[in-house]
């Protein structure tokens, strides 16, 4: 193993953070290694993982049991499901490291002939082979993308009126509709400076680029904590709804909330602290909700936070990141009654939009957050992805208005 280390470390050499993790996402995506690049809220260190193992395995996601890695679940996880990338290549670093550090391999396997060092060694060679070019890296080739239902602004707002109908009837009180539209990339797509433009973009967010032969490659900024348990065995969930265009306010106290955007985020805080009676935890606290920005957009937020030890419950992380997710954020409320309509009504697969995805026991800590504010790379095409709380006060075009300006985010970050 110290062999594949010190190769990597020469073929890093004077190289800049940017240029090194283009080549090494070069590499993984050409070689079908899972790859997971990312940076937690408000850090500068870019962490990145690669899985070597033969074929990437649904897991019980299981944050206490699991090694390290990243953690990506669709929107519908059937038996809790999810992807794990283990982390058998770790580098964590900045955009002005020096890169010949911070490198790690996991010694999962260490029998030479193991198909896994394998990958490993053919994986370190090609990186150096790449490197050693002074020519820029060729470009790299996205599947093409598979026809999806498009739905259009009429379509939509018909849809939020079904709802405001079947929520007035009693069916359910709040159900939030999504909806995907593609857009062209540019012709000079650059992968890593797209991912950088975005790392400066969002400093509060979990930035993330995900790539594997299962789910394709996907890149984000979302806002939105699921699960977090930190070194200190602090639990940590947030309810966050209600969204208006930021403008140029620059005090955010001043924001303005309309009552249905107020009940509306109400109903994912009464839902998480709902998961926390089933498991009868009382011991929380809770501080919000207040307004919070996320580029362009703000939303509200409540924070709930929770000693783990002090209530004595270690599986706290796993157990209610299997009771939330799909929360009534990205889902509605009740659960299952919002969830059967979107099934029927939404007419596309929403596939990791909406799902979670984030780290697992990283330098002790867990941080799993839904994947909103995400895109999907295809050869040429870029697939975008947003949704809107509807409640009964719900304005259909207001509510197609507000998916259009969650799609910007990522627009955004293309021109
Ligand atoms: C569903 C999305 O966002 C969620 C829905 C919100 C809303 O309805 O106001 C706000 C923040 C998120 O919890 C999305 O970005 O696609």
């Amino acid at each position: 193993m110290k062999e594949i280390e010190s190769l990597l470390s020469r073929a890093m050499t004077g190289i800049t953070a940017e240029k090194l993790l283009s080549a090494v996402f070069h590499v993984a995506y050409q070689q079908y290694l899972p790859i997971a690049v990312w940076k937690l809220p408000e850090s500068k260190h870019i962490r990145l993982a690669i899985d070597f193992s033969s074929v990437l395995q649904p897991v019980k996601a299981d944050l206490e049991e699991l090694g390290s890695g990243f953690l990506i679940s669709p929107f519908i996880n059937r038996g809790a499901e999810a992807w794990f990338i283990q982390a058998d290549l770790y580098w964590q670093g900045n955009w002005e490291s020096d890169m010949t550090k911070n490198f790690s391999f996991s010694h999962r396997a260490e029998q030479y002939f193991s198909e896994e060092f394998q990958k490993k060694a053919i994986f370190i060679q090609s990186l150096e082979k790449l490197l050693a070019q002074s020519i820029s890296l060729p470009k790299l080739s996205f599947k093409s993308i598979p026809h999806s239902f498009f739905m259009s602004e009429i379509d939509f707002e018909n849809t939020v009126n079904e709802a405001v109908i079947a929520i007035q009837q009693g069916q359910f009180r709040k159900v939030v509709l999504s909806r995907s539209k593609e857009v062209a990339l540019p012709t000079d797509f650059d992968l890593i400076a797209t991912f950088k433009k975005i790392c400066h973009t969002y400093p509060h967010a979990l930035v993330s680029l995900v790539s594997t032969p299962q789910t394709g490659t996907w890149v984000g900024a979302t806002p939105e904590t699921l699960v977090s348990v930190d070194k200190h065995k602090i639990f940590r969930t947030i309810a966050l709804a209600g969204t208006q265009a930021r403008g140029n306010l620059t005090n955010l106290s001043e924001a303005l909330w309309t009552q249905k955007e107020i009940e509306e985020q109400a109903l994912v805080s009464r839902y998480i602290i709902n998961c926390l009676k089933k498991i009868r935890v009382r011991e929380f606290e809770e501080v919000g909700p207040k307004t919070v920005a996320s580029g362009n957009l703000l939303h509200l937020r409540t924070d709930f936070e929770i000693n783990i030890n002090e209530i004595n419950f270690p599986q706290l992380g796993s157990v209610m990141l299997e009771l939330l997710h799909p929360t009534s954020a990205v889902c509605g409320m009740p659960k299952d009654a919002a969830l059967d309509f979107i099934l029927e009504k939404e007419k596309y697969n929403r596939e990791l939009y909406s799902g979670y995805l984030g780290q697992v026991n990283i330098e002790e800590e867990s941080a799993i957050f839904v994947n909103l504010r995400c895109m999907q790379l295809f050869d040429k095409k870029a697939r975008l992805y947003a949704g809107a709380g509807i409640t009964q006060d719900s304005h259909a075009e207001k509510e197609w208005k507000e998916t259009e300006m969650k799609m910007e985010a990522m627009l955004k970050m293309l021109y």
